[in-house]
């Protein structure tokens, strides 16, 4: 995948611009005229041009080990079969900002709701030390062995993507259906909120605290989630990635943990409101400080 990342400092901060401007407006951007999105338009234009011009090399690019695909070649391939050619960059941006803009977040919360509950902290450095030693000098691998063992870890990014979960899910609506006597014509949009269903009582006890153990009653080996959590959608369109997106942010956790030494140095700050589309991202500044654990 040599060509499609890029490497050097430049590249990335191109990268880093164009992308922070689609995610910017990413919710206005199916709904108004691109002329009033400029900034986004031009970003949109950016990104499907460097999939274009890059998706013959992420196809021909396979695993040396065996001949494994990556997520994004096994979806260019079902696109290429179902559809055409010519909707394989759209497919492959809708890919890149729905992992990015969600997980990135994600492992960013996970951290700052750890850091910040000494406790939890402290039980999962020490999990983690009893699997993987107490100094964070070598290289390590994480195995689904190495994953049980830290059910903790697996427990808070799931609260956390309870707590972080996305203001609304859309729908539109294709043929006039009924709701409590009241008939919602075709053409509308019906919303579900899944951050203010989780912040239900009813459905969450003590809703607005951070409990990881509330995890223990999901039936997590049978890939199943608490009643009524609905952070990745529900039904034909739930998210695909939801899986691999707890993993990542497992993986990711536990390798920053095992190597540094991190503690908070601001407060855990507000979620902006920019977003109401996708996880929430920090209002303001949340400076983390870390050292080599040696
Ligand atoms: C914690 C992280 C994530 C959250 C909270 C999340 C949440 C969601 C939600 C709420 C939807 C809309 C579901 C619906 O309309 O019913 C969605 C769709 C989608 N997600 Fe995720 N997601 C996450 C990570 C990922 C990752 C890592 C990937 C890819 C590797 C991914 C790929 C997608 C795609 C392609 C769709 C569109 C599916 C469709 O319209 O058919 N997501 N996600």
């Amino acid at each position: 995948m040599k060509y499609w990342f890029p490497t050097n400092k430049k590249k990335i901060k191109e990268f880093h611009q164009y992308f922070q401007a689609y995610d910017e407006d990413f919710e206005y951007g199916s709904q108004l005229p691109e002329c009033l999105l400029r900034n986004w338009s031009k970003s949109k234009k950016w990104f499907l041009e460097l999939f274009e011009k890059n998706i013959p090399d992420i196809k021909a690019c396979k695993s040396a080990k065996n001949n494994s695909m990556t997520l994004l070649q096994a979806t260019l391939d079902i696109v290429e079969t179902e559809t055409s050619k010519e909707n394989s960059p759209n497919y492959g941006l809708l890919l890149l900002w729905a992992s990015l803009s969600n997980a990135v977040p994600i492992a960013f919360w996970t951290l700052a709701y750890v850091l910040s509950h000494p406790d939890i902290h402290k039980a999962i450095m020490e999990g983690i030390s009893s699997v993987f030693g107490k100094a964070g000098k070598d290289k390590i691998k994480v195995s689904e062995d190495d994953l049980e063992k830290l059910l903790l870890i697996k427990w808070c990014v799931l609260e956390t993507i309870r707590l972080k979960a996305p203001g609304v899910i859309t729908r539109k609506v294709v043929k006039p259906v009924e709701i409590l006597n009241y008939i919602i014509p075709s053409g509308d949009l019906l919303m579900l909120s899944p951050f203010w269903l989780h912040r239900n009582p009813k459905y969450f006890p003590e809703p607005e605290l951070f409990k990881p153990e509330r995890w223990k009653k999901a039936n997590l080996e049978k890939h199943s989630f608490l009643d009524c959590f609905m952070a990745f959608g529900s039904g034909k369109f739930q998210c695909p990635g939801r899986w691999f997106a707890l993993l990542e942010v497992q993986i990711c956790v536990i390798l920053i943990l095992y190597k540094y030494d991190c503690s908070l140095l601001d407060p855990l700050p507000k979620q902006s409101s920019l977003h109401l589309v996708g996880v929430p991202q920090p209002e303001g500044q949340c400076r983390i400080e870390y050292k080599q654990r040696i």
